[in-house]
């Protein structure tokens, strides 16, 4: 545990997390080339990025379960192999169904590889240290958004679609190769964690895992702070900032990456935050949401086109919703036992993007209500206009304040548990708080 071997593993890990993003992001930078190489409608092609989200979100809970069963090696060996078939066969797509069968591969390969590494974390490290990583690893990893959109878009552009999608196999082809030689389950001489036998007692666990209440909290965690930012990077931010606002595309990708920035420079706080006030990671994560309500209605409500530094604060904002939704992660480690974390995993997982398929597709709705509206009352056809955008961008507060209610039951239930099982209280935070200051004011 913690050993040199440990941080190699770690840096293994990471970079197959990594070479994951920039194959799951890689879609983004060739919306116009797939056009030009498939032909075909906005819809028929803005399915290649939908298809490929909606298996990874179908396979988190399977995955998780075989992660306990199999152990992450295998899972990270199995996904890492399975997006390179997928952009290879993108690479040479000769239809639109070729492109999307690749982009299925790819979903399903990326699947398996974030939850593997953080399982991978708790297996070679111990201690205080394991949140820090957990954030390290997750921030490390969205830099594969930067290759992705600086040095994948220049080839694409230089040299066109089969070299771009070949280079960006090729980096998956060194992960795995990286994979094969370094990563090993847990420290040799370390004790096996009982796996279930057989699916039936897999799934009984999936069942045990699920059903705590320290699980739902951090399904709730994540739900509640990923969805705003990977609504606006992965679909809605662009065409707000280029429509909705007037900046040139080449300036609002350029903005997007300040989500990885914020990510990277925040995302060690937060991990040093959850790992210092264990009993306070709730707090966190309500205040991070607080923070995106709070950013987004400066934004919705600012009179006239908002200034850029006010969409780069909502960006610093929505990109500490990446890092803060890894605290769900950390619900899952202290509240489950080892054999079972990957199920409990794969739960947290599927909170922040069953959130964010909810809040894109709502949006997609207001917007084209309004648009229809708009048509319909005389008005020429204007879809991604900025007054629209802010009515169906508000959609959010929906979909969140669903997923605080819901945090807060758990919450409630998982103190309730702790209080009864292990003597533990935990005080509203203004109580601590104040506790607090009238210790410090008598000393
Ligand atoms: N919220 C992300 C991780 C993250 C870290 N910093 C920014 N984002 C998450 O849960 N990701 C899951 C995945 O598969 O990428």
């Amino acid at each position: 545990m913690n050993s040199r071997r440990s941080w190699l593993i770690f840096s293994i890990g990471s970079f197959a997390y990594l070479s994951a993003i920039l194959q799951r992001t890689s879609m983004g930078i060739a919306g116009v080339a797939a056009t030009e190489r498939f032909g075909g409608s906005a819809a028929v092609l803005s399915s290649l990025a939908v298809v490929q989200l909606i298996v990874y979100a179908a396979m988190q809970i399977p995955v998780g379960v075989l992660i306990d069963r199999f152990g992450p090696r295998v899972l990270i060996l199995t996904g890492t192999s399975l997006m390179v078939l997928g952009q290879l066969s993108l690479a040479f797509a000769p239809s639109i169904s070729v492109a999307v069968i690749g982009r299925i591969l790819v979903g399903a390969g990326d699947a398996m590889l974030f939850i593997s590494v953080i399982r991978l974390i708790s297996s070679w490290f111990s201690g205080r240290i394991v949140p820090q990583l957990s954030q390290w690893m997750g921030n490390i990893g969205q830099l594969g958004q930067v290759v992705s959109a600086i040095p994948l878009a220049w080839i694409l552009g230089m040299w066109g679609w089969t070299p771009a999608f070949l280079s960006a196999a090729s980096v998956a082809v060194i992960a795995l190769i990286a994979v094969i030689i370094v990563i090993r389950d847990r420290p040799a001489h370390s004790e096996d964690h009982p796996r279930p036998a057989t699916w039936a007692a897999a799934i009984a666990q999936l069942r045990h895992s699920f059903k705590r209440p320290g699980t739902q909290l951090g399904f709730w965690s994540h739900y509640v702070t990923q969805s705003s930012g990977t609504v606006f990077s992965l679909l809605w931010g662009f065409p707000f900032m280029v429509y909705g606002l007037g900046y040139e595309p080449h300036l609002a990708a350029a903005m997007l990456t300040i989500l990885v920035g914020a990510g990277l420079i925040f995302g060690p706080i937060l991990g040093l935050l959850s790992a210092r006030y264990p009993l306070r990671r709730s707090n966190i994560v309500l205040g991070i949401v607080a923070a995106i309500g709070t950013a987004w209605a400066v934004v919705l409500l600012w009179p006239g086109t908002p200034p850029i530094g006010v969409i780069a604060l909502l960006l610093v904002v929505l990109g500490i919703g990446g890092p803060g939704s890894l605290i769900g992660f950390d619900f899952a480690r202290t509240f489950n036992p080892q054999r079972s974390l990957g199920a409990a995993n794969g739960v947290v997982n599927v909170g922040g993007f069953t959130a964010s398929f909810v809040s894109m597709y709502l949006i997609g709705v207001f917007l084209d209500l309004q648009n229809g509206w708009r048509i319909s009352a005389g008005g020429r056809s204007d879809l991604y206009e900025l007054g629209s955008f802010r009515t169906a961008f508000a959609v959010q507060y929906l979909v969140i304040g669903v997923g605080v209610v819901f945090l807060l039951r758990a919450r409630r239930r998982t103190r309730r548990g702790m209080s009864r099982d292990e003597g533990i209280e935990v005080a509203p935070i203004w109580v601590a708080l104040s506790r607090k200051w009238r210790r410090h004011k008598s000393n």
